[in-house]
């Protein structure tokens, strides 16, 4: 792992955003306050997280959303307070979120900017105490400003991303994001309320020895990612699977290794949504050297058609990433 040391850890976000701003003689500001706006609500969102189990904050709210996912209270909650965050910081004109079947008009119509966001990354490890995290997609809108936003503007792919992170909230809580310059992470203090520079300019290894993925659906894998899992285990790699994107994600970015989440029999398209799970850290593992695909495609070239669509996954290093096209592609010989 390579630091470059622009500027002194500990930094704080505020002072980060500020002086990235001045790297963009037209930035307007408005993108930096839209930063903030998400830094604040995952501040809020954190304290309730780690109080959870003080709290009725857990197990079922008793609904299901648009996913047919019972959705968890802290999934409400921490759908409500981003939300809130976002439209009242006025940068924002429609949220895409994985808890809303509908765009969310927030009613900021001179709003330059368009959110997709899982509020709650991990829902199925709330309730047991292991990381979990929040991801979102920052665009800007095409329809000219003065109106709701549009399904267009909501629709871009990718490679269309102005900016995109996750926070996760483990051991401690950090923020990641890129606004194409780069990635850096930033650790909360709770004592001072402040998110600080942890890690600069972070940098994916090119390949690693460790696999993350529910091999529970394994016998209707495709046969290029079964190949490649077998190929891991032949070659002594280590499986680790926390079972939160954001966590897993997270330990492969720093430490090299491949996140799998295929097409299976239930999932024929996989289950993580392109909108607010793989857009996003595709964009944040590109701008630290590392892959992100579907197994044949770039994730970032997709073309969405719904907001809620799911496609297989395939992130992490590059040579790891290229190894399963190629398997998949059953080029490689053993
Ligand atoms: O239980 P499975 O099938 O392994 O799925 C786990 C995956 O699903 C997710 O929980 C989906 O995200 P949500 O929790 O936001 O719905 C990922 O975080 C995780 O990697
Ligand atoms: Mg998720
Ligand atoms: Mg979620």
């Amino acid at each position: 792992m390579n630091f470059n040391l622009a500027l002194p850890v500990g930094t704080t976000l505020d002072r980060f955003i500020m002086r990235k701003e001045k790297d963009f003689p037209y930035a307007t500001g408005e993108l930096s306050q839209l930063l903030r706006d998400i830094a604040l609500a995952a501040k809020i969102v954190n304290r309730e997280i780690n109080r959870a189990g003080l709290l009725d904050v857990t197990g079922g709210f008793g609904q299901q959303n648009v996913q047919g996912e019972e959705q968890q209270k802290l999934d409400v909650i921490a759908n409500i307070r981003f939300i809130r965050a976002l439209r009242n910081g006025g940068e924002v004109c429609a949220i895409i979120s994985e808890e809303e079947e509908e765009i969310i008009q927030t009613g900021n119509k001179k709003g330059k900017y368009i959110v997709a966001i899982d509020p709650l990354d991990g829902s199925s490890n709330i309730d047991v105490n292991v990381s979990i995290g929040t991801i979102f997609s920052i665009y800007r809108r095409k329809s000219e400003t003065g109106c709701d936003g549009t399904l267009e503007d909501c629709l871009q792919n990718g490679t269309h991303q102005v900016a995109a992170g996750y926070i996760i909230y483990g051991s401690s809580t950090m923020l990641v994001y890129t606004t194409g310059n780069g990635v850096n992470g930033f650790t909360y203090e709770p004592s001072l309320g402040e998110f600080f520079l942890s890690h600069p300019d972070i940098k994916t290894p090119a390949t690693g020895t460790v696999y993350s993925c529910n091999e529970g659906g394994v016998n209707s894998f495709p046969e290029g990612v079964k190949q490649y899992l077998n190929y891991c285990k032949e070659s002594g790699y280590s499986g680790r699977y926390i079972g939160s994107l954001v966590a897993d994600f997270h330990r492969n970015l720093l430490k090299g290794g491949i996140y799998i989440y295929p097409s299976t029999a239930k999932a024929p398209n996989g289950k993580l949504r392109l909108m607010y799970e793989c857009n996003a850290l595709g964009f944040i593992v590109e701008q630290a050297g590392g892959k992100a695909s579907d197994g044949s495609r770039r994730i970032l070239d997709i073309e969405p058609t719904e907001l809620h669509q799911r496609c297989p996954l395939v992130i992490g290093s590059a040579e790891m990433v290229d190894k399963v096209e190629a398997f998949m592609k059953s080029e490689v010989a053993v």
